[in-house]
């Protein structure tokens, strides 16, 4: 379980990213939506804290988060992959060496470097590209590769590192109809094998289509927080709402 309790954050320039949040992600895919700048990307990116929110706690299991020392949060970051809009690839870099940097979380800072993957790692990358329909595809470079292909890249990337939770930050945003298909579906199955799914998303129809839970946020604040079949027009109206509406209106 993944527990957000109380969570409020206040960027320097005074814009409120999040206030007072509770939210618990349950196995599945959860699609987080919301009108832009509601908070969608701050509440994804306090979960493996690329962004440090100023009070509350997120807890993974029995362990916190928000307040990790630098060793907790490499080890939990080791747990919790993320896939993103833009890829995050070395486009210079084949396809396998891409998935490989995906373990570099639990080596030695010298064994990254100088980039020393055991048989037995080498052997998971190109699996895992396989799983991803990219078998054919490991030496290619990924400057080379459709925006569908590097986002599959990027999954399977986050694989390597056995996560049990995939943060997904609008990772369709850039795809066409095919490729968002291809890479939903994909999340749909990690999911069932048990990798939690959260998922930022802009297109309220894909999130029917593939999420089993919505967060709704409006203004920094959870609006709505249900199975995907919840989503009603209520619902729909108090997530686009222009002014904020509170969880218990
Ligand atoms: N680094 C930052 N510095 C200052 N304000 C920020 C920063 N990042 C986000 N904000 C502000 O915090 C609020 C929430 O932003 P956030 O990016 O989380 O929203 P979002 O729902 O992901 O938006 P979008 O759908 O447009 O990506 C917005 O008012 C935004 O302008």
């Amino acid at each position: 379980m993944l527990t957000i309790a109380g969570l409020n954050k206040t960027y320097p320039n005074h814009k409120r990213g999040l206030e007072a949040v509770n939210v618990t992600f349950a196995p599945g895919v959860t699609a987080i939506i919301g009108p832009s700048g509601a908070g969608k990307t701050t509440l994804l990116r306090s979960i493996n804290r690329l962004i440090t929110p100023e009070s509350g706690s997120v807890r993974l299991g029995d362990q916190e988060i928000r307040t990790a020392n630098a060793k907790a949060l490499r080890k939990i970051r080791h747990r919790i992959g993320m896939i993103f809009q833009d890829y995050n690839l070395i486009e210079e870099l084949a396809a396998i060496d891409n998935v490989l940097h995906g373990c570099l979380g639990g080596k030695t800072w010298l064994a990254g470097i100088l980039g020393h993957y055991t048989a037995a790692e080498q052997a998971r990358a190109y699996e895992l590209l396989a799983e991803v329909g990219l078998a054919d595809f490991a030496t290619q470079r990924c400057a080379d590769l459709s925006g569908g292909q590097k986002q599959r890249v990027g999954i399977a990337r986050a694989l390597m590192q056995s996560p049990e939770v995939i943060l997904c930050d609008e990772p369709i945003a850039s795809l066409d109809p095919a490729s968002t298909q291809a890479v939903m579906t994909l999340l749909g199955d990690l999911a069932k094998r048990g990798i939690m799914i959260i998922v930022n998303l802009h297109q309220v129809d894909i999130a029917r289509q593939y999420a089993d839970h919505i967060v709704g946020v409006n203004q920094g604040r959870i609006v709505f927080d249900g199975p995907t079949a919840g989503l009603n027009d209520a619902a729909l109206a108090a997530i686009y709402a222009k002014e904020a509406v509170a969880e218990d209106a």
